[in-house]
């Protein structure tokens, strides 16, 4: 298979581009566009009490959610969008375009008036702050929203909504209902635990790496809970999986109730178009999962002092940990127990994501003390920014040096420009490159790692003797695990010595039967199907089917599903049973049920959808740490030579007590090819290199 390098609609397009006049035979003027988006407004009842405070939903009790919702931005943002939808609807209507394509083309020509537009305000930069913003703005110089939270997802291909702009992908290209999400998950993505040739490292932190890039706004109410949505109910943002009728292990509910994702304008200038959604989180790789995705978050995460975060000191523990937080951000504590906090919100949801939450809060508190010592006169702000710069570059380097060759082979990363230079700088910076995350990615590819999650989790001591066989189900929002026996690190020795499941369609019954069983008892959801939801929420966004990526990246376009070469047989089969035409496969299902590529754990569209992705936040990122072309922000050359020594392996070493490691954390342990090393033995960075000589 000959993957190629592929370009997105939303690459390159002149995003703040002057909109020109419509192309329509009937062009809507100014006035009327503004009369149009009053009328609308006033009837779907903007800024009323009904849809701003959603009165008619009930707002008793405490319910488990899949996931923060939003906040009062995004609320608004998708109010904004929402009476956008409408007068796209509007003038496609009234030009009598009612096919799908075709509307999202038609109203492209056509922005929202500033006084609906919620993006109307663009980020002040200051260009010779040499640091990243918290928030992810200023990054480029002339789009200096790109990248920023709270901002819109960008797509690799047009989106295929039902009515061409907002409803859900529900109808099969035969017209008919696409099958069921839960029934798919049931008979394509049932669990074979089948293991692979990396560890339980790699999908685990491949989640913590998602967390940095990913958290898509649901619809929520002012407070930033997500609408409660039930099984009955008619609120166009609830958007239900029902429970199919074969489905004996849900008769005791009849649905899983999801809100819809939030909806946004795809651009900062409100051009009209097709319903996108909104990354709560900064789309950088930037650590942004330790310091908080704005400014607000980042400060109440620092300590004030010497450049450190803020951690907790727990007696008889001589490492530190995350600080506390009694929030209500884990469901379901007893009293009494922590709970913790980091820069994203999902820090609790399994002991293997907190433990990485926590080794990395520690490695910045090391690199700060360090450098407090080199440089005693810094103050506390050029500690902890100098600091953060430092953990953001080794943390860049694992992910390019380390992780990706592993995710999607040597030869993809090659052809994508993912691998780091040995020596001297980077010099293919892009500023035309619009460097968001895909919704694609965010929706399914990156998803990969639900298929390699295993149903337990094994403890290990300090010599690596398995001591403990957690369930899955156990370690879910389970942060007192970090004080239990061995405490989180025996969970990462057991990640160490673990192979995780194989890349494929199987999904451990904990995600694909039980996920989040019994964690609140007021819902009407008792438990969750995480493929289902995958399904699911891609149809939510509108993604075109499976078949579009495929044809994209370089694969043949299948006209059946027996075309699907690279499919097993019996998948195909089921296949058969379950899509009407092979264009309706989802991009989830049809994504993991590839054979993986060569050398690689994806399979090949994944594969190209991810590298894609990671080259767009490689070459799009004025701070990415081999850029040399930034006077102002690029690290020393001496210093990139240090960073460059950067391992996960030496990671563990210097955070954890764990003594000896093999030299790749993520890939499993071999005699000859990754032995097993004492930290000792593992090359440590220079901080010299930090020494500043103007004192
Ligand atoms: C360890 C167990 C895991 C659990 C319980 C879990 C659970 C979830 C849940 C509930 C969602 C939201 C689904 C929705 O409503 O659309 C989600 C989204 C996601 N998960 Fe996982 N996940 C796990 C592991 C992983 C791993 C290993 C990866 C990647 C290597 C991953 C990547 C993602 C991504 C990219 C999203 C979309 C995030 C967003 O944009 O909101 N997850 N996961």
């Amino acid at each position: 298979i000959q993957l190629k390098v592929i370009k997105g609609v939303d690459d390159d397009d002149g995003q703040e581009q002057q909109v020109s006049t419509p192309r329509s035979i009937n062009p809507i003027s100014e006035e009327t566009l503004k009369v149009l988006f009053q009328n609308i407004s006033k009837e779907f009842g903007l800024n009323s009490p009904r849809i701003s405070g959603r009165l008619l939903n009930d707002k008793s009790g405490k319910v488990f959610t899949l996931n923060t919702g939003g906040n009062k931005n995004t609320k608004k943002i998708h109010d904004m969008s929402t009476v956008g939808l409408k007068v796209a609807r509007t003038i496609a209507n009234l030009q009598g375009y009612q096919g799908k394509e075709k509307s999202n083309i038609l109203v492209k020509n056509y922005r929202a008036p500033a006084d609906f537009c919620p993006y109307a305000t663009k980020p002040y930069c200051d260009f010779s702050y040499p640091y990243r913003n918290s928030d992810g703005s200023c990054n480029n110089k002339y789009y200096t929203w790109w990248g920023m939270s709270e901002s819109p997802f960008k797509r690799i291909l047009h989106p295929i909504y039902d009515d061409g702009l907002n409803a859900p992908r529900r109808r099969s290209i035969m017209g008919r209902g696409l099958a069921n999400p839960r029934k798919i998950a049931m008979e394509i993505h049932h669990s074979l635990d089948m293991i692979s040739h990396v560890t339980n490292m790699f999908p685990h932190f491949g989640q913590f790496l998602d967390h940095d890039l990913t958290l898509t706004a649901l619809t929520s109410d002012e407070d930033g809970t997500p609408i409660k949505c039930f099984c009955h109910n008619q609120d166009s943002d609830c958007y239900n999986i029902p429970i199919p009728l074969e489905d004996h292990l849900n008769k005791d509910q009849r649905c899983m109730v999801t809100p819809r994702s939030s909806a946004s304008f795809k651009k900062f200038n409100c051009e009209l178009g097709h319903r996108e959604q909104i990354n709560l989180l900064t789309h950088w790789l930037d650590l942004s999962q330790t310091y908080g995705n704005n400014l607000k978050a980042n400060l109440e995460l620092r300590m004030k002092y010497g450049g450190l975060l803020n951690s907790s000191v727990v007696r008889g523990m001589k490492r530190d940990y995350l600080p506390f937080v009694v929030d209500g951000s884990c469901p379901n504590i007893p009293d009494g127990q922590p709970c913790f906090k980091s820069g994203d919100i999902r820090v609790n949801q399994n002991s293997l994501l907190l433990s990485l939450q926590t080794i990395w809060l520690r490695e910045h508190n090391r690199v700060a003390l360090i450098l407090h010592k080199i440089n005693p006169r810094w103050n506390d702000e050029k500690l902890f920014q100098e600091a953060r710069k430092i953990v953001t570059a080794t943390y860049q380097h694992i992910i390019y040096s380390e992780w990706l060759p592993i995710l999607v082979g040597v030869k993809v990363a090659k052809l994508y420009g993912l691998l780091p230079l040995n020596q001297g700088y980077f010099n293919r910076y892009n500023y035309k490159l619009f460097p968001n995350v895909a919704n694609e990615f965010s929706t399914a590819a990156m998803r990969f790692g639900h298929t390699l999650v295993r149903a337990a989790v094994l403890k290990a001591d300090q010599n690596y003797r398995p001591f403990a066989n957690s369930s899955f189900h156990s370690i879910i929002f389970k942060p007192v695990s970090a004080f239990q026996r061995g405490g989180l690190d025996s969970y990462l020795r057991g990640c160490l010595i673990e192979p995780s499941l194989r890349y494929d369609a199987n999904v451990v019954d904990h995600l694909n039967h039980h996920l989040f069983e019994g964690l609140n008892k007021e819902s009407p959801t008792k438990r969750f199907s995480l493929p289902a939801l995958n399904i699911h929420r891609g149809r939510d966004h509108g993604l075109p089917g499976y078949n579009h990526y495929r044809a994209l990246c370089g694969l043949n376009y299948a006209r059946t599903i027996d075309d699907l070469f690279n499919i097993p047989v019996h998948i195909r089969e089921k296949m058969k049973r379950l899509y009407e035409h092979v264009n309706d496969i989802d991009l989830f299902t049809g994504g993991v049920s590839e054979l993986p590529i060569e050398g690689g754990v994806v399979g090949p569209t994944f594969a190209c959808i991810l590298a894609k992705q990671f080259r767009d936040l490689k070459f799009g990122d004025r701070f990415y740490y081999e850029n040399g072309h930034d006077h102002v922000t690029r690290l020393s050359y001496r210093q990139l030579d240090e960073i460059r020594k950067s391992t996960f392996s030496r990671i563990l070493c210097d955070n954890t007590d764990i003594m000896f490691v093999q030299r790749n954390a993520f890939l499993r342990n071999n005699f000859q090819t990754n032995p097993l090393i004492s930290c000792h033995n593992i090359e440590n960075i220079d901080y010299n290199a930090w020494k500043d000589l103007s004192y």
